[in-house]
């Protein structure tokens, strides 16, 4: 009688994950109270790479992370050291979720061609890159799906509340309309053609979580502006069918609507104004932030991508963004 082997695969030393930022074509901020929202993931990646470790470690080249230490007490995971509050925010929610998977020892380095908050969801997108890029690493296939909802409730964690817009565009990718059927939420892939879109960036003055705090406080204060959030849900249906029929004039002046909605709940700086007035004056067919606001992203459609960069760097852009093509969600290899 042979010999009963055992067989193991070599355990993997490193892992990589690409996961792809986003860009809110319609409706942020009501999209956290179950109306839906137009998402398009986009190939601009977060890279998070993975190495097995004797205790856990963190390098992100644009923030100060040092001196971070570990604290794991009775399940509860925390981090402490120099970083900025909400970077160790994310990333104790990260490990915590990351703990009940099994994993603790890793080091994670992460490299982004974008700034620590741009409107674009680099918060879900280190979030997906790092479950994912972790999760390989101890040889676990969790689905794009399991990856996104993980990655969901961190995002809910740090900001209070959240939808599953960001964490879902990032992992599934492609174009997606988010909304809520009752207690359900639905993540729908849409066909779209090529929507030629210019993104200028600004600083982003607060946080996600800030912003839709304040989002929570209006509506508390003055309940009537509810009913902003049902038309946001409205007109994100109506621009959908704009979408799907090639009439972009329509997508474009529904991003304007979209956009005076937002300014109505105070999340849009004067910088954010001033350059959607300056790309729609350049001959965008629409404009609007992107994102919780506050700064951050502004979005411009239009096929007159030099026209329309232009304007963006004379309001003051820091960078400005063509996207032709959607990503295909996160990549881990
Ligand atoms: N390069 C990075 N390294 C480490 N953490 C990062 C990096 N980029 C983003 N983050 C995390 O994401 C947080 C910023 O998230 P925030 O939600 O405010 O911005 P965003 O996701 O780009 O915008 P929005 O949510 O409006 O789309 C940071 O505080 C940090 O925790
Ligand atoms: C403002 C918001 O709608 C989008 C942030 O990118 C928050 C969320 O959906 O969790
Ligand atoms: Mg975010």
């Amino acid at each position: 009688m042979g010999e009963v082997e055992e067989v193991s695969g070599t355990p993997i030393k490193s892992s990589k994950a690409l996961a792809p930022t986003k860009v809110t074509l319609f409706g942020e901020h009501a999209v956290v109270y179950g109306k839906p929202a137009l998402v398009l993931s986009i190939p601009v990646y977060v890279e998070v790479e993975t190495e097995r470790a004797d205790e856990f470690s963190l390098e992100s080249g644009p923030v100060s992370l040092n001196k971070l230490s570990l604290i794991i007490e009775e399940d509860e995971v925390r981090l402490s050291g120099e970083a900025r509050g909400e970077v160790l925010r994310y990333f104790s929610y990260i490990l915590e979720s990351l703990n009940i998977i099994g994993i603790r020892d890793v080091r994670i380095r992460i490299s982004s061609p974008l700034p620590v908050g741009a409107g674009l969801g680099t918060s879900a997108a280190v979030t997906v890159g790092t479950i994912a890029a972790a999760s390989k690493l101890n040889d676990m296939s969790l689905t794009k799906e399991k990856i996104a909802e993980l990655a969901w409730e961190v995002e809910k964690r740090v900001q209070g509340r959240a939808s599953p817009m960001d964490t879902s565009a990032s992992a599934l990718g492609g174009a997606l309309l988010i909304r809520r059927d009752g207690e359900k939420w639905i993540r729908e892939k849409i066909t779209i053609n090529e929507v030629p879109l210019v993104i200028g960036l600004f600083k982003k003055r607060w946080t996600t979580g800030e912003l839709v705090a304040r989002v929570a406080k209006r509506l508390t204060e003055y309940p009537f502006l509810n009913e902003i959030i049902e038309v946001i849900g409205d007109l994100t249906m109506e621009a959908l069918n704009a979408l799907e029929s090639g009439d972009l004039a329509k997508v474009g002046e529904l991003m304007n609507v979209n956009h005076g909605l937002l300014e109505s709940l105070g999340v849009v700086t004067k910088e954010i104004a001033e350059a959607v007035h300056a790309v729609r004056m350049a001959g965008a067919l629409g404009a609007k932030v992107s994102g919780a606001g506050g700064g951050g992203a502004v979005v411009a459609l239009g096929d007159n991508v030099d026209e329309i960069s232009a304007a963006f760097k004379a309001v003051g852009a820091e960078r400005v963004l063509v996207i032709r093509r959607l990503s295909r969600g996160v990549e881990v290899r």
